[in-house]
């Protein structure tokens, strides 16, 4: 089994696309490689991956090894670790055209077959919805997941697309970790003066309506961007940054609450 030692498994999960989940995987994993954890990111979105482009991986390529595909690892100790489709194509301009079925395999594949090792996390970033890549996750866990986090952006329609992946995870006995607030309010490059471009405050609601943990409010901050564009760490790269502060938060919290489990 090639997930015996990986000790947690954690979805990032979302309504809406582009809130942000690829985002928050790349850094909740890079702030849990800094506290020395070992931490696998499986990019489980076979149409649209971006987590090669977010850790820098573009050119990467996998090989295999008697137990399986090995992961591409992104950091000199190996203790960041990353496979997504875009590793198997022979451009990165190369579009995935397949069908629900197609998929499912794919994913299964990327849970049996790859030679994961010892590793404190496996983040699971997803795509949008509750759809094949999901019901795939969760089939070929069976069990194994030690919980889910929502991202949602402050605004309502978000916040009430949410909701589906939280009766989702009801449906499918998937513990949910809590909710991340993502884009709220905007960090003004100059000034560092954040400014609320939406409303403010819809997934610390939800959190609070669902009984669940509020695990996190992290702004639009065009140096997140940056690391992003760039596959670093925000700690590393802009150590002032008034995003650190919340985004360090979200790190510590998916830890603690992954121990607590
Ligand atoms: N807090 C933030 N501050 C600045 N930029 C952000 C922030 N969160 C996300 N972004 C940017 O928004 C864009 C979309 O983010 P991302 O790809 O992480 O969303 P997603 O939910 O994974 O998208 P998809 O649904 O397509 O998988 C990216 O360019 C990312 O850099
Ligand atoms: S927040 Fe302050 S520094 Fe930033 S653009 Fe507005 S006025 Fe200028």
């Amino acid at each position: 089994d090639n997930l015996s030692s990986v000790k947690n498994v954690i979805l990032v999960l979302s309504g809406k696309g582009g809130v942000g989940k690829s985002t928050l995987s790349v850094q909740i994993a890079l702030g849990l490689v800094h506290a020395g954890k070992t931490v696998g990111i499986l990019d489980t979105d076979v149409c649209g991956p971006s987590i090669p482009k977010m850790l820098n991986l573009e050119n990467a390529s996998i090989y295999q090894c008697d137990q399986g595909w090995v992961p591409v690892f992104a950091t000199d100790d190996k203790k960041l670790c990353a496979m997504s489709i875009a590793f198997m194509l022979g451009s990165k301009d190369e579009p995935v055209i397949w069908r629900g079925p197609k998929k499912t395999a794919m994913i299964k594949q990327f849970l049996t077959d790859v030679h994961w090792g010892e590793m404190d996390y496996l983040i699971i970033d997803t795509p949008p919805g509750t759809s094949d890549e999901h019901l795939s996750v969760v089939q070929n866990l069976k069990g194994r997941v030690t919980g889910a986090i929502l991202v949602t952006t402050p605004q309502a329609v978000a916040v009430s697309d949410v909701r589906r992946e939280l009766t989702f995870c009801w449906k499918t006995s998937i513990p949910v970790l809590g909710v991340v607030e993502n884009m709220s309010g905007y960090v003004c490059p100059h000034c560092s003066e954040c400014s609320l471009i939406f409303s403010q405050g819809g997934g610390e609601e939800l959190a609070k309506q669902e009984n669940l943990r509020f695990l996190a409010r992290i702004p639009l901050d065009p140096n997140l961007a940056n690391c992003c564009e760039t596959g670093r760490n925000l700690i590393d790269v802009f150590p002032d940054s008034a995003t650190l502060k919340p985004m360090m938060e979200l790190q510590v919290q998916t830890d603690y609450c992954c121990k607590s489990r």
